[in-house]
Order: structure tokens, then C-alpha cells, then sequence
């Protein structure tokens, strides 16, 4: 009986996504691009859950389901720009729930973009990120420039300074360890990523550990600030789905009580920071002057405009202390991982490509070391070369694939070439990174990792005289673009350039070869190995120490 019953409702969903399909697939034809139909939607829960399994067994089986590939996770990195070259800039992807468009059109993408307004985030797919209460990504479209506005003084030409000599100090260290072992690649930029965030939050510098090393001491108790906020980032998925008072249940798993004890920490020290930053800003002291200072400080004048408009129906300014705890998660989140694993990639084509290195440490050797420490904006600047390899890199593996926009009560139109678009109301409109960094239309030869493509040579030898290509507007937008992108752009950029310096200029990365390998061979494995992503949340390497790599002084 309760299985007659399941099997009908079942039967009854199974008809229902059908009939529900084939009335999207009508409400597309109106836009009068390409469709494709796929029967289940991916962000219907019983898929997310059991997707990966479903395709471990389809690739096992080296089953090839036609429109299907399209309901993996993260397909637009396997399929680069493969869709829109057979089917054009713009096409759309139909599901039972949903109408996807994904776009590579230049001109289209950056009008979407720009209107702010028409073409929505779609703050409902992110509020999982509210760990420690609401931020920036999650913010209505009327709350938003109010989180936006508070980001600019962390991210101020002052931090950057701050930034890339903390990155320096990580990579020295770094460096040194890498030395007499055999680096653990992936997790030891994540490290280095870690420690400049939490230096920049906390104002305060860490010892860069090896992951080697790092292995030998795990902590119960994370109690230092940086210990916390790696626990709780390398958890962050298990934080975004699981409630932090159900980790802490008695017959929870011990591995779980560890993380919401990480997680509480984490509050704690924010609490702190806070509480200290309140007191000097009321005695009118300067602050730590760490991203917590410049929040408060935000924080302050919406009290102030609170108390003098009181009876005025005047809209909130500054951050509330949830919206603070939130954002400071969410800065840290959005700025570890992503620089992280572009770093990770990046070293290992340099692994693949000595030629490579060679040119960039031939910038790096109108350097001297000494001279790196407190010259940001003399060197950063300068280093054209390992800026290329950073864009290089962003355009092959950029960590976010598509930027996700949505319609909302009321259809909106782009321009499409010659073309008018019309979007029905609730259309997700996607601009797709992964398609537009390998469109042929955009770029030669997209399937190769060639860093001086974004490098005018100087044509009289003088290596000063080289200058950065711009691309055109919207064909590479790693970080978005207009009012909605990335607050971390240069973050990430002097992070980035910073440990590049550091690393080439008296350094060079060579993959271990396996018994017999030839250079070609190991080329091709290195190469493998950097394609061989996962797409949980961000993309990054499977496994990078599937390739030993060895660094050493030149
Ligand atoms: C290579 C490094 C990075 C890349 C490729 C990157 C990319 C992006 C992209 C594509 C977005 C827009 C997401 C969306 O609209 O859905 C974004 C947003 C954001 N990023 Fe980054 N990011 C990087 C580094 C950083 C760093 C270092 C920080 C901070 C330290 C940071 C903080 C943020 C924040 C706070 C947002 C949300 C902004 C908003 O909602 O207005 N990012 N990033």
C-alpha cells in the first residue's frame, strides 16, 4: 500500500515536471534565442544532494547523455565557450522550475551589469552565507549600496600597502619552508591567503606554518583568531547548511563539536575587536585600524543620524553589529579561497612552463629583495609580468564561472547584436566567465596558458616601457563588473603580484618527474592535473599533490 502510494506520487511528480518543462520551454520561444530542455532543475534539492554520485556512475560507465551534461554542477568549466560556439551569445537552458539564459555577448553582458535595478542578484541562492548574521551579498537591492559604501576604507589604497607587505613577509616564509621539502602546493597558498586576510582583519601577523608542518598540531580549542577563522572557513560549507546549535548537540560527532567550538571563537573574537574598537572610537583614539575600525566607525554615524532623526522615517546608514559580524565572514570568505586557489594554479603552469618563469624573473630582476618591503606603490605597478600571469591565470581558471542575475516582476530587454531580447519576468540571466575567457570571437588560441598575451613589449628593450593590454569591456570579468563587482580586485591583485615577486625572483618551481617521465610527459601530467577541478563552491584543483613539486634557489 505505502509503496502503490509513493510509486503515484512519484508518478504524479514525474508528470507534473514534465507538463511544468514543457510550458517553460513555450515561455522561452518567446525570446527567440536557442533552447535547450533539461529535465531536472539544479537547484532542486534531491539533485544537489545525490548529483555527485549520479555522475560518478555515469562517468564510470562513460555514459554520454546528450543534454543532460547540462544538469552537472559547475558543467560551464567542462564546456568553456563549446555551447555558445554551436549555438550562439545567447541561449537558454530550460528546466521544469526554471528559464536560464547564458550569455558570452560582450555588449549584452555589460548592459547587464550596469542595470543594477532590471537584472537583480539573486540574493536567495546566497543566503546561506548569513553565518554570522546578514552582509553585502545577501542585501536587498535598496540595502546594498549601504554595505557597499562602508567596504571602500578597507580597501583603501592605505590597506593595500598593508597588504602586499604582509603577503612578502608570508612568502618569504613560505618560500624558506618550500626550501628543504616537497611544497603541498594548494595548501600551502591557502595558508598565505589565510594569514593576510586574518592580518588584515586583525591587524596582527602570523607565522606562515607549512601544511607539512601544520599536520602535527591540531587543536581542539582553535584559540587565536587565525586558528578560528581557518577552522571555521574550512568548514564553511558544513557552517552555511547545519545550524551552529545543532553542531554543538551532546550526541553530535566530536568532528562537529570542534567546528561550532571554532565557530563560537570566531564570534568571540569579533565580539572583542568590537567591543575594543567601540571604547577607542568613544575616547577618541585612533583604533586598530583593521577592517573592524572602519565598520565602526560606519557603525557610529548611523547611530548618530538615528538619534538626531528620530520621528523621520530617515533610511539606516552605517552597518548594524549583525551586519558587521556578517560582512566580516563574508569578506573573509569571499577573499581566502579565491586568491587562494588562483595562486595554486598558477604556480603549477609556472611548474609546466620554465620558459615562463624565466621571462617573469628577468622583470623580477630589476629588483633586489631588500627593496620589495614598504614599496608597494613603487613595485606593484612595475611588475607588468606577474600581473599577466595573474589575468592569464583568472582567464583560464577564474574560481567564479558564472555570475548569476535575475529578472524580476517585469520582462526586461538587451540588445543582441542587430536583435532586441525580451527576458519573461523571473528569467535567470547568466553571464558566462568560463565562456567569454575562451570565446574565439575574444581571444587566439584560448585553450593555451599564455601570459605574455597581456603584455605590449616595450619595442626598444627597456622592460619599464612595457605597458598592460586592456581587453575590451566585458570579454574578462574574473571579478564582474560594474557597481556589483568584486570590492577585492586589487586585494587580490597585490596579494597575488607580491608572492609572485617574492617566489621568482630567486626561485624556480619544477614538477618531479615519475621514473622514465619525459619532459613532455610531465607536462602533459601537470596540465592534467590543473583540469582536473571540482566545482563545489569555487573551482579549484581535485588533488594538486597528485604532482610533486620542488622549488629551488637559482
Ligand atoms: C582572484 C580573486 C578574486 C576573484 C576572482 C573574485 C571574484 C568575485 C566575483 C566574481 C564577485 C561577484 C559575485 C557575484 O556577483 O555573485 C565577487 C564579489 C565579492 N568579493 Fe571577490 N574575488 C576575488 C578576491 C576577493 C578578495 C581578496 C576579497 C576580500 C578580501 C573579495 C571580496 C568580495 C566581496 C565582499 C564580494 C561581494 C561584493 C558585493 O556583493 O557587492 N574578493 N568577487
Amino acid at each position: 500500500m505505502v509503496l502503490q502510494v509513493l510509486g503515484l506520487l512519484a508518478l504524479a511528480y514525474l508528470i507534473w515536471s514534465l507538463v511544468a518543462l514543457e510550458i517553460n520551454y513555450y515561455r522561452a520561444s518567446a525570446m527567440g534565442i536557442p533552447r535547450i530542455r533539461v529535465c531536472v532543475d539544479g537547484s532542486n534539492l534531491l539533485w544537489q544532494f545525490s548529483e555527485s554520485h549520479v555522475w560518478r556512475l555515469l562517468d564510470l560507465l562513460g555514459l554520454e547523455l546528450g543534454s543532460f551534461r547540462y544538469t552537472r554542477r559547475g558543467w560551464t568549466t567542462l564546456d568553456k565557450a563549446e555551447t555558445h560556439i554551436r549555438l550562439g551569445p545567447a541561449w537558454a537552458l530550460v528546466s521544469p522550475r526554471r528559464i536560464y539564459v547564458y550569455i558570452v555577448d560582450s555588449e549584452a553582458v555589460n548592459d547587464i551589469f550596469q542595470r543594477r535595478s532590471d537584472f537583480l542578484r539573486p540574493t536567495e541562492a546566497y543566503k546561506i552565507l548569513e553565518v554570522y548574521g546578514p552582509c553585502i551579498s545577501t542585501a536587498s537591492a535598496e540595502n546594498w549600496p549601504r554595505h557597499r559604501k562602508v567596504m571602500a576604507t578597507p580597501f583603501n589604497e592605505n590597506a593595500m600597502s598593508f597588504v602586499w607587505d604582509e603577503s612578502i613577509k608570508q612568502s618569504e616564509q613560505m618560500v624558506k619552508a618550500w626550501a628543504s621539502q616537497i611544497p603541498r602546493v594548494a595548501k600551502d597558498t591557502r595558508t598565505v591567503s589565510l594569514n593576510v586576510i586574518a592580518a588584515i582583519g586583525f591587524r596582527k601577523s602570523y607565522s606562515f606554518r607549512s601544511a607539512n608542518e601544520a599536520q602535527q598540531e591540531d587543536s581542539q580549542d582553535p584559540a587565536n583568531y587565525r586558528d578560528a577563522l581557518q577552522m571555521v572557513l574550512d568548514h564553511c560549507i558544513m557552517l552555511m547548511v547545519i545550524p551552529r546549535k545543532w553542531l554543538s548537540l551532546p550526541f553530535a560527532p566530536s568532528s562537529w563539536h570542534k567546528v561550532a567550538k571554532a565557530s563560537e571563537r570566531f564570534q568571540q573574537h569579533m565580539t572583542r575587536m568590537l567591543d575594543e574598537e567601540v571604547k577607542a572610537l568613544n575616547e577618541g583614539k585612533a583604533g586598530s585600524g583593521s577592517m573592524m575600525t572602519s565598520f565602526v566607525r560606519a557603525m557610529d554615524l548611523n547611530q548618530k543620524t538615528g538619534a538626531e532623526s528620530k520621528g523621520h522615517d530617515t533610511p539606516m546608514k552605517g552597518l548594524s553589529v549583525d551586519e558587521i559580524f556578517g560582512n566580516i565572514f563574508v569578506i573573509n570568505f569571499a577573499g581566502h579561497d579565491t586568491t587562494a586557489n588562483t595562486l595554486a594554479f598558477a604556480i603549477m603552469l609556472l611548474a609546466a612552463y620554465p620558459d615562463v618563469q624565466s621571462w617573469v624573473t628577468e622583470e623580477l630582476r630589476q629588483i633586489t629583495p631588500e627593496q620589495m618591503q614598504g614599496c608597494y606603490t613603487e613595485l606593484f605597478p612595475k611588475l607588468k609580468r606577474c600581473q599577466a600571469i595573474l589575468h592569464e591565470t583568472l582567464r583560464m581558471f577564474a574560481p567564479v564561472y558564472v555570475l548569476q542575475k535575475k529578472v524580476g516582476d517585469q520582462p526586461q530587454s538587451i540588445k543582441l547584436g542587430e536583435k532586441t531580447v525580451i527576458f519573461p519576468p523571473k528569467t535567470f540571466v547568466f553571464a558566462n566567465i568560463a565562456a567569454a575567457h575562451a570565446y574565439p570571437k575574444y581571444w587566439d588560441e584560448p585553450d593555451k596558458w599564455n601570459p605574455s598575451r597581456w603584455v605590449k613589449p616595450s619595442g626598444n628593450g627597456d622592460l619599464s616601457d612595457e605597458s598592460l593590454i586592456a581587453p575590451a569591456r566585458c570579454t574578462y570579468f574574473p571579478w564582474a563588473e560594474g557597481p556589483q563587482n568584486c570590492p577585492g580586485i586589487k586585494f587580490s591583485q597585490v596579494e597575488f603580484v607580491a608572492v609572485m615577486a617574492r617566489l621568482l625572483r630567486d626561485h624556480r618551481i619544477s614538477a618531479v618527474p615519475n621514473p622514465g617521465e619525459t619532459a613532455q610527459q610531465l607536462r602533459t601530467r601537470v596540465l592534467a592535473v590543473t583540469h582536473d577541478v571540482n566545482m563545489q563552491m569555487l573551482v579549484r584543483m581535485k588533488d594538486a599533490d597528485r604532482v610533486r613539486v620542488a622549488c629551488r634557489r637559482i
